[in-house]
């Protein structure tokens, strides 16, 4: 990209909260999901975390007269936002500021009260953003306790946030969006009124205290796609759908009013749900020391395989001549773009820090490597692959069987591939363990094209074999054979 095209810019004019989840903080993050470069005019600051607002300090005027200086001299801002503008003296600075810098795309987020309560503007300020600020504005977007007190009235239905929408709306402002998230029903409604045009968008309520920062989250995604051009419309849109997508999936950050996940990072609980039978059920467990150190024979065969049908790969090194960090970093994240593109998941064998680096699906750990418990505190987002061959190691683990994906039983038939492979368990093993959990199971070791159907009349959910692959001259006809053994049960 050239210099002289600029990336589009938008700007946060809003308070701090040093707990990450609201305020400039959510803006920025949610501005960078929707990749638009975020720069901020800071109007106060509060401390603040997921429990409460603990103080509240506001900047003085001079100093956010001077962010902006700095800001409107060097960027080009395509669109704009505010948040808590504190109290009377400082909604005037933000209006004189909007209208010397002729600001457009501005969306007033009229933020008044914290989630806790505490409030973030005073009763002036209030009075002042209805006579200064909405009428340098194209969109503002109130939630119900805001929109009453913009309008006036009180408001306990969707008839009453219409009537609220046109009485804001002849404060100045061309356009608004009441958020109807404060009303009770299973639905939330958010009521848009457009110059003229009106339409409704509707969402699921979600049952979650961690819903801090939700205006904040709202308003930057609509300013971040007009940045890109979008229609006021559309961006409305888009951002309703995103906050649909993130509020059900939030991240576990501090003990009350949580964060919302703006980058909408995998969650694996929601990973695991979406997960069918079908996705864990013939796992190709392969590395360089089972293709003779041949890298395009391992490349190629993982490909063929997931062209075949195979649903899962796990990338294994093992023995003397495993090869360096470095180069088995190489090999998973090729294996990685390989398996995104026919949609089949990546686990890691063993190591973590390979999986996190590779940004593969899941990891896969045996009895003696890193712990579920480590796993999960290290890296939140990986699916956990667990090996367990008796009953005993079925005890050990049964606290781990929440967090886990899968287990991987066996060996099921004796196996000449891994060195240090326990005995055999057998049919009678399999099922054995089978019948004590509620995770899904792949038995693994000496499983073939042949015996893979009594593999899943034992019980098995899925498959992991590496022999019957890399052994194979009729690779499509052995997972067509997989496939239609697990079909069969
Ligand atoms: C699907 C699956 N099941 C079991 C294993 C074995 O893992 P582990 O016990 O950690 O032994 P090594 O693979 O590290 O030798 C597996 N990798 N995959
Ligand atoms: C990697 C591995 N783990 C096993 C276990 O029992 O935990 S058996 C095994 C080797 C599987 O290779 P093949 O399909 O060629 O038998
Ligand atoms: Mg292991």
């Amino acid at each position: 990209m050239s210099e002289k095209r600029q990336y589009p810019t938008v700007l946060t004019i809003a308070g701090s909260d040093s707990g990450g989840g609201a305020g400039l903080q959510a803006d920025m993050k949610t501005m960078q999901a929707f990749e638009v470069f975020s720069t901020c005019v800071v109007v106060g600051l509060t401390a603040q975390n997921t429990l409460g607002v603990q103080g509240a300090y506001p900047a003085d005027e001079s100093v956010v007269r001077a962010q902006f200086e700095s800001i409107m001299a060097d960027f080009e801002i395509r669109a704009a936002k505010t948040g808590a503008l504190f109290d009377e003296r400082r909604v005037k600075e933000v209006a004189k500021n909007v209208s010397r810098y002729k600001i457009k795309n501005l969306v007033v987020d009229p933020v008044m009260v914290a989630k806790g309560g505490a409030p973030l503007l005073d009763e002036d300020g209030v009075r002042t953003m209805k006579e200064d600020l909405l009428k340098r504005a194209l969109l503002v977007t109130p939630n119900i306790p805001e929109a009453e007190l913009l309008s006036g009235m009180s408001i306990g239905n969707l008839e009453e946030m219409k009537k609220a929408a046109s009485k804001i709306q002849a404060l100045g402002v061309p356009n608004v969006l009441v958020k109807g998230g404060h009303l009770a029903g299973e639905k939330v409604y958010n009521f848009a009124l457009l110059g003229s045009e009106t339409f409704v968008l509707t969402g699921e309520k979600v049952n979650t205290a961690r819903k801090h920062g939700t205006g904040d989250t709202l308003s930057a995604a609509i300013i971040s796609l007009l940045a890109k051009g979008c229609s006021l419309k559309s961006a409305i849109i888009a951002a309703n759908d995103y906050m649909n997508a993130i509020l059900p999936q939030p991240l576990f950050t501090g003990h009350g009013h949580g964060s919302l996940n703006h980058g909408l990072w995998k969650n694996p609980e929601k990973v695991r749900e979406s997960l069918t039978g079908e996705s864990l059920s013939r796992q190709l467990v392969i590395g360089l020391g089972n293709v003779q150190y041949d890298e395009q024979k391992l490349l190629g065969l993982v490909e063929e395989a997931c062209q075949a049908g195979m649903t899962v790969v796990q990338y294994r090194e093992k023995g003397e001549k495993r090869v360096d960090f470095e180069k088995r970093l190489e090999i998973a994240r090729k294996l990685k773009g390989l398996c995104a593109a026919y949609g089949v998941l990546l686990f890691i064998d063993d190591d973590v820090d390979l999986a996190i680096l590779s940004k593969a699906d899941g990891v896969h750990v045996g009895q003696d490597d890193t712990s579920v418990e480590a796993i999960v505190e290290r890296a939140p987002e990986l699916l956990i692959g667990l090996s367990i061959s008796t009953m005993q190691e079925l005890e050990k683990s049964k606290k781990d069987l929440a967090q886990i994906t899968y287990i991987g039983v066996g060996p099921v038939y004796e196996t000449t591939t891994k060195t240090d492979a326990k005995p055999a368990i057998g049919l009678e093993g399999l099922k054995a363990i089978k019948n004590q959990v509620k995770v899904p199971v792949i038995a693994i070791g000496g499983i073939n094209e042949e015996n893979a159907v009594a593999v899943y009349s034992a019980g098995a959910d899925g498959l992991a074999v590496i022999s019957a692959i890399t052994n194979s001259d009729h690779l499509i006809e052995t997972v067509k054979k997989l496939i239609k053994h697990g079909e069969a049960t």
